[in-house]
């Protein structure tokens, strides 16, 4: 997978270079450029924002560095290996709500172009333009505020990235994580068996596998009832007898 973010902080994504992802980049699974939108800018200032038309707090984020930079980084061409146009990514408080489905979806993608905004946001024209040749999507990863997308990226790309080929040793593990079956996981532990006076459930050590897929479920269950009810709401009706769930 092609990966290019553009950031007024391209330092921001150091990170990338640690541990899985930072391996799935020296690999080859993950090819990622991170750019620094002050590249198209062309003023002694270097200037990415202006203030924003109707009035209104703060500054709203220039449209001609972000169409050069998209120019560049999505062109009309097809390239020699036949390489299509990306999706275009935009983190923002009024985006669709990013999910696991949704990286399931990314991870499919063979090139993602991420635009971190700052300030109040990036003019509108430059997702509007951008949608006349691509598919944009506006995300969000939740009901708060950050200063800039940058920290939305770095979620996403670590969210899809687990998701590649290759990218987690045990891909046993994708199957038993949280979301992955629609409910939270169940409680781990590992040695020792017993710490500061804490037990080990003892199902857990007795080796009967089904009685510890069976108290993995009922915990599992359990959890999402107390910490996620609306998780409860959404399972398929089949298979699941509500009152299965403790409350
Ligand atoms: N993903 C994600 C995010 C973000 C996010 C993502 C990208 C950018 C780019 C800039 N900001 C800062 C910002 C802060 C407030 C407002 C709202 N203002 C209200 C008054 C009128 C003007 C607009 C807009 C932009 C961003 C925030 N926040 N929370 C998430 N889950």
């Amino acid at each position: 997978m092609r990966v290019d973010v553009v950031s007024i902080f391209p330092e921001y994504f150091a990170p990338l270079d640690l541990s899985l992802i930072g391996k799935a980049r020296a690999n080859g699974t993950l090819r990622l450029a991170v750019h620094d939108l002050r590249t198209w800018t062309h003023d002694v200032h270097r200037t990415v924002d202006d203030t924003p038309y109707g009035g209104g707090p703060g500054m709203v984020m220039r449209p001609e560095p972000w169409g050069e930079a998209l120019d560049a980084l999505a062109p009309d061409e097809l390239s020699p290996d036949g390489h299509t146009l990306p999706r275009l990514l935009v983190p923002s408080p009024a985006g669709v709500p990013f999910t696991q489905a949704m990286a399931h979806e990314l991870a499919a993608e063979s090139h993602l172009l991420f635009a971190c905004g700052r300030y109040e946001g990036i003019d509108q024209r430059v997702l509007d333009h951008a949608a006349q040749r691509m598919r944009v999507t506006e995300v969000s990863l939740g009901d708060y505020v950050l200063f800039g997308g940058e920290v939305a990226v770095l979620v996403i790309l670590e969210a899809v990235t687990r998701l590649l080929p290759g990218v987690l040793g045990n891909a046993g593990s994708l199957d038993e994580e949280s979301h992955a079956h629609g409910l939270l996981e169940a409680p781990m532990y590992t040695k020792p068996a017993t710490w500061r006076g804490l037990e080990v459930p003892e199902v857990l050590r007795s080796g009967d596998h089904g009685r510890i897929a069976r108290w993995r479920r009922d915990e599992a269950l359990t959890r999402t009832a107390d910490r996620r009810p609306d998780m409860i709401a959404a399972l398929p009706q089949e298979g699941l007898d509500k009152r299965d769930v403790a409350t």
